[in-house]
């Protein structure tokens, strides 16, 4: 087992979901999945609702940001109250989540939406939130040590709290002191982590970011946070160059807090 020494300017830990506290296969295999059966007859349970209207909107909006993209699938407006209108209104949703899904994109109005389907699955027990053995034991010995812990995830704050909420090591939300997704920015984008730093109210040479993804890495990198790399069963594997330039962690207990003896 390997050891990273955390610096000994980190005050806060900033974690990824997939592919860092969660399997990979779990959100492939599992939550995708659910999403793909289910928002059809989900869209048309909470048509008439606000929250519901709300995610069209922002799908729609993408959809048109998106027109210059091969296979996207517009959403045209609601042109009458019959219920023929809605129904093709809600086929051109579904079409378009599911061509979003096909390339993972990781859209702010899709993962909206998604957090809002998965509800149903985690409330009613269908699912529950995979997190990796260590995860749990870890951060509780970082927080008694003094360190924050953040969540940063693609997946919208309400898909984190559902996740953790619901997990398989029960209601497990104490252990983060806040969650950031894409309303903040995207993940690739340096600037996302100098705003998260901001609202954390610390500098970012303060944070240590955890995630499976270099291109995020590498952000987080350029706006001076310290990083490593994550390595789990089912992960994408990392070229040569990137193995010997990051700090890799195959588990979470490898990291050694400045006062860890
Ligand atoms: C938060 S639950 C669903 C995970 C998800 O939708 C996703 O896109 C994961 O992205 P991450 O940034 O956690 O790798
Ligand atoms: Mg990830």
């Amino acid at each position: 087992m390997g050891v990273l020494s955390v610096p000994a300017a980190v005050r806060a830990i900033l974690l990824d979901i997939e592919g860092t506290t969660t399997p990979i296969a779990f959100v492939k295999d599992t939550l995708f999945p659910y999403i793909r059966d289910n928002v059809q007859e989900y869209l048309r349970v909470h048509w008439e609702e606000e929250e519901c209207q709300q995610d069209v909107s922002l799908l729609r909006k993408q959809a048109e940001e998106d027109s210059n993209l091969a296979g996207v699938v517009p959403i045209p407006p609601e042109t009458g109250t019959r219920e023929e209108d809605s129904e093709r209104v809600i086929e051109a949703v579904v079409d378009n989540v599911h061509w979003q899904m096909s390339l993972d994109r990781k859209t702010t109005a899709l993962k909206q939406l998604q957090g809002h389907i998965w509800k149903a699955a985690y409330t009613t027990g269908q699912v529950k939130g995979e997190v990796f053995e260590d995860v749990v034991p870890a951060i509780r010995k970082w927080r008694e040590a003094g360190m924050k812990v953040y969540i940063y995830s693609s997946g919208s704050v309400e898909a984190q709290k559902l996740l953790f909420g619901y997990s398989t090591e029960g209601d497990i939300l104490e252990l983060f002191d806040g969650h950031f997704d894409t309303k903040i920015g995207h993940k690739v984008e340096s600037e996302s982590y100098k705003r998260i730093a901001a609202s954390i109210g610390c500098s970012t040479d303060n944070i240590l970011f955890l995630t499976d993804v270099t291109q995020e890495a590498n952000a987080a990198e350029e706006a001076d946070m310290h990083v490593a790399v994550v390595i789990r069963p089912g992960n994408a594997g990392l070229t040569d160059d990137e193995k010997s330039y990051y700090s890799l962690v195959t588990s979470f207990s490898e990291l050694c807090l400045p006062s860890s003896p």
